[in-house]
């Protein structure tokens, strides 16, 4: 069934959801808070900026005008930095409560709120009232906006405490190229989303360094076994860190040359400032935000994340990456059990 879509934020992933959208047959939406941004999607069919030589269909508009993308929407899309999420939840539920409308919301952001540790769904709940939404829905896997853009293959994950609208959901989306699995643990899926990225920055650091594949494999087991105790202190199912949003999520931004948390990563481990990487990357690092999140999170726990505590005192301690290197190799000797004890 055809549904209005209002997707906000025209960033890479929010551009090619809308894409995917329109070609699924939904009515489309595309919200920006940037006028030169909807005026290039609209004449030149370009978003240049975010996705280099990428030409979207003449039918995808973007729009400036918040009230005129969610008049009549049946689901509303959000795609903006975490960082950016409560303020857009906030103009969004003006214009729902004016409008009396309770439409569907849906979030593909992968990231904690760095003042208060929420997930994206908790900042979406606490902004939005239960009359002014009919469902939160966490969109979330291994999917680069560069792959998708070029129809590969990508199978992620809708997620939702209620599954008929984890399957709504998966409707919308689903076609031959994009495949969704549903999935009831909103927790999980959101931390593991969130968390990820913080290993992608090491494992990127690792590459800028020059150490090899022994290295790399060994940062993604072992962070996957912190992110995932922190995980499941907070509710999480620890199976769901096996599934798409886990490691599947993982290994992608862990390895891929897409991923701006591993390319950031890389340019640390080649000696650039963190300053320089973040001014000349023009796009969201969700890690660097979710890592000091995640760090102080495992503090309040009690939760050893040696990883995780690593590229915080590079990124916040100003540590040598070498140094902190070190310091996780020659830690006492440990005993390789699963993800409920030992760091
Ligand atoms: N890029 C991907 O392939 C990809 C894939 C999966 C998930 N994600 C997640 O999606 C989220 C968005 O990522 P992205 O890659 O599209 O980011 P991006 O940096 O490419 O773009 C972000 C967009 O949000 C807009 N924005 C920022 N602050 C805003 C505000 N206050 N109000 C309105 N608009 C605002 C920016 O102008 C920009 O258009 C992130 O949480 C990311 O982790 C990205
Ligand atoms: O480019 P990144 O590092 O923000 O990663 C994007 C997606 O989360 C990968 O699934």
């Amino acid at each position: 069934m055809t549904k209005k879509v209002a997707v906000l934020g025209a960033g890479s992933w929010g551009s090619v959801l809308a894409s995917v959208l329109l070609e699924n047959g939904h009515q489309v939406e595309l919200w920006t808070n940037k006028e030169s941004q909807a005026a290039e999607i609209n004449a030149e069919h370009t978003n240049s900026k975010y996705l280099a030589d990428f030409h979207f269909s003449d039918k995808l508009h973007a729009t400036t005008d918040l009230h005129a993308a969610l008049t009549a929407a049946q689901v509303v899309l959000f795609v903006v930095p975490t960082k950016a999420i409560r303020e857009v939840a906030v103009q969004v539920c003006d214009e729902l409560r004016a409008m009396n409308s309770a439409p569907l919301l849906i979030h593909a952001s992968k990231g904690l709120e760095l003042e208060t540790y929420k997930r994206v769904s908790q900042i979406i709940e606490e902004e939005i009232p239960a009359g002014y939404r009919s469902g939160i829905v966490a969109l979330s896997g291994p999917s680069h906006a560069e792959e998708v853009a070029k129809k590969d293959l990508t199978l992620i994950t809708a997620a939702s405490e209620d599954l008929k609208q984890a399957e709504e959901t998966q409707a919308l989306f689903m076609n031959e190229y994009l495949r969704i699995y549903t999935n009831t643990d909103l927790i999980g899926v959101e931390l593991g989303a969130a968390f990820k990225n913080i290993i992608a920055l090491g494992a990127g650091a690792l590459h800028g360094l020059g150490y090899g594949d022994d290295a790399k494999a060994a940062l993604m087991t072992r962070g996957l076994a912190e992110i995932s105790r922190l995980g499941v202190a907070f509710g999480a199912d620890p199976l769901t860190f096996i599934g798409l949003s886990g490691v599947g999520d993982l290994i992608v931004t862990c390895t891929s040359v897409h991923s701006r948390n591993w390319r950031a990563g890389d340019q640390l481990g080649s000696g650039k400032k963190l300053a320089d990487v973040i001014n000349d990357m023009g796009m969201v690092i969700e890690g660097i935000n979710t890592c000091k999140a995640a760090y102080e999170l495992s503090l309040q726990k009690g939760i050893e994340m040696p990883i995780t505590q690593a590229i915080y005192n590079v990124l916040y301690q100003g540590a040598d990456i070498k140094q902190e290197i070190t310091c996780l190799m020659t830690r006492e000797g440990k005993a390789e059990i699963g993800t409920q004890q030992q760091a």
